[in-house]
C-alpha cells in the first residue's frame, strides 16, 4: 500500500485465504456496510473482532463506492478512511492503520454511522427513468433544502454559523466543482457578489490543480457537489487546505469526503440524486449557495430591502409546479441533448 501511487479502492480475495478479504482506499471512497447489528451495545464499535457476530454467526458485509448502493441491505456504515486496512476474517473485522513515522500499522477504533436515507429513494415509482422522477421531485426537493432554513428576518445556516465572520472578512470566495456542480455555481455567483460584496472567482476543480493556481489564506474556497466524492474536487480540496483557505462544503451526501473534510458546509437535502445528469442537485445547489449569500451578507443595511425579496422568491419556489410540468422533458417522446 505505501508503494501504491495515484487514488484507488482495492478489495483483495484469495482461495489461499479463503473466508478472508483485504480492502483498503486512497482518495477514492470506500463503505462498508454491516447488516444486522441488532446488538447496540457490540453495535457501536469495531475494536472487539468478535463483536460482529451473535451466537457464532457471521454478519454480512458490504463493500460499496456510494452509500446508495448499501441502503437496501442496511443503515450502518463505516466509511473507510485513507491509510486504513480493513481485514474481515471469519465474519469479524479488524482496522489497521498505517501511520507514515510508524513502521507498522495500528489497531484502531472506529464508530458505525448509520445511514439517514430511505429505501424508497433510490426506488423510480412509476417513472421510467431516475432522471424523470429526480426533475419532477424538484418541489419537494426545493422544501427539504429550504426547511427550517428561511426565515423571514434571514436565514438560519447551523453549519456555517461559527465561520460568517471569517467568511466575511474572505478577500475573495472561490467557487470550485465539476461539471453540473460547477455550473450550479456559475449561476449563484452574480447574488453572492451583490449581497455580499466579496469578488468571487470561478474554478474547474481539474483546471485548478493543473495550472497550480494561487490560492491564499485570506480566500474562502466553497466546494460543489453533489456526490461530494468527485477526484478532482477532492484534490483540489486538499490543496486549498494546504494553502490555508476556510474550505466551505456544498453537498448531497452526508458521510462524503467532501463533508468530512472541509472546515465547514451546507448539505443541500435534495435526496439521493442517481440519474447520472444533475438535475434536482443543480437547483438545491442554486439555492444553498443563494442562502449562504444571504448569511453572509446579512449585517448589511443596504441590502435588507434585496435580501427580503430574494427570500420571499425562494419561498415561493416549491409551489411553482408548472414551471416543471411544461418543462419539455416531461413529455414523454422526448430527446434530450446533454452535456454532462
Ligand atoms: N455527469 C456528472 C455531472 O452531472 C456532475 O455534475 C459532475 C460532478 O459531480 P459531483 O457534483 O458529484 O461532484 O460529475 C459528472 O460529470
Amino acid at each position: 500500500m505505501r508503494q501504491l501511487e495515484g487514488a484507488y479502492a482495492l478489495i483483495f480475495k484469495s482461495p489461499h485465504y479463503p473466508n478472508e478479504l483485504i480492502a483498503c482506499k486512497r482518495g477514492s471512497t470506500l463503505i462498508l456496510g454491516v447488516n444486522e447489528v441488532s446488538d447496540q451495545n457490540s453495535a457501536k464499535s469495531f475494536q472487539n473482532v468478535k463483536s460482529l457476530t451473535t451466537n457464532g454467526n457471521p454478519r454480512e458485509f458490504f463493500f460499496s463506492s456510494d452509500l446508495c448502493a448499501i441502503v437496501e441491505h442496511t443503515k450502518n456504515y463505516l466509511a473507510i478512511e485513507d491509510n486504513e486496512i480493513i481485514h474481515i476474517k471469519d465474519g469479524s473485522v479488524s482496522i489497521l492503520k498505517f501511520d507514515k513515522e510508524k513502521e507498522k500499522p495500528a489497531s484502531v477504533q472506529r464508530a458505525l454511522s448509520v445511514l439517514e436515507m430511505e429505501v424508497e429513494q433510490i426506488k423510480k415509482g412509476s417513472y421510467d427513468h431516475f432522471m424523470q422522477k429526480e426533475i419532477h421531485e424538484q418541489p419537494h426537493s426545493l422544501t427539504t433544502t429550504m426547511r427550517g432554513r428561511l426565515k423571514d428576518s434571514g436565514v438560519v445556516l447551523g453549519g456555517l454559523k461559527e465561520h460568517l465572520k471569517t467568511l466575511r472578512r474572505s478577500r475573495r470566495v472561490i467557487f470550485i466543482g465539476c461539471g453540473t456542480s460547477y455550473n450550479a455555481a456559475l449561476a449563484a455567483r452574480p447574488f453572492v457578489e451583490e449581497l455580499t460584496g466579496i469578488p468571487v472567482t470561478m474554478e474547474v476543480a481539474s483546471d485548478l490543480l493543473d495550472r497550480q493556481g494561487p490560492i491564499y489564506r485570506e480566500d474562502t474556497a466553497v466546494f460543489v457537489s453533489q456526490s461530494g466524492e468527485t477526484a478532482d474536487t477532492l484534490l483540489a480540496l486538499e490543496y486549498a487546505l494546504e494553502k490555508g483557505a476556510l474550505c466551505v462544503g456544498v453537498t448531497n451526501t452526508v458521510g462524503s469526503t467532501l463533508s468530512r473534510k472541509t472546515h465547514c458546509g451546507i448539505h443541500i437535502n435534495a435526496g439521493c440524486e442517481i440519474g447520472v445528469a444533475s438535475t434536482k442537485a443543480y437547483t438545491s445547489q442554486i439555492v444553498v449557495m443563494a442562502m449562504i449569500a444571504l448569511a453572509i451578507g446579512s449585517d448589511q443595511l443596504s441590502t435588507q430591502p434585496r435580501r427580503e425579496s430574494i427570500i420571499t422568491g425562494l419561498s415561493s419556489l416549491p409551489s411553482m409546479k408548472n414551471w416543471i410540468n411544461d418543462l419539455p422533458c416531461s413529455q414523454t417522446k422526448c430527446r434530450f441533448t446533454i452535456t454532462i
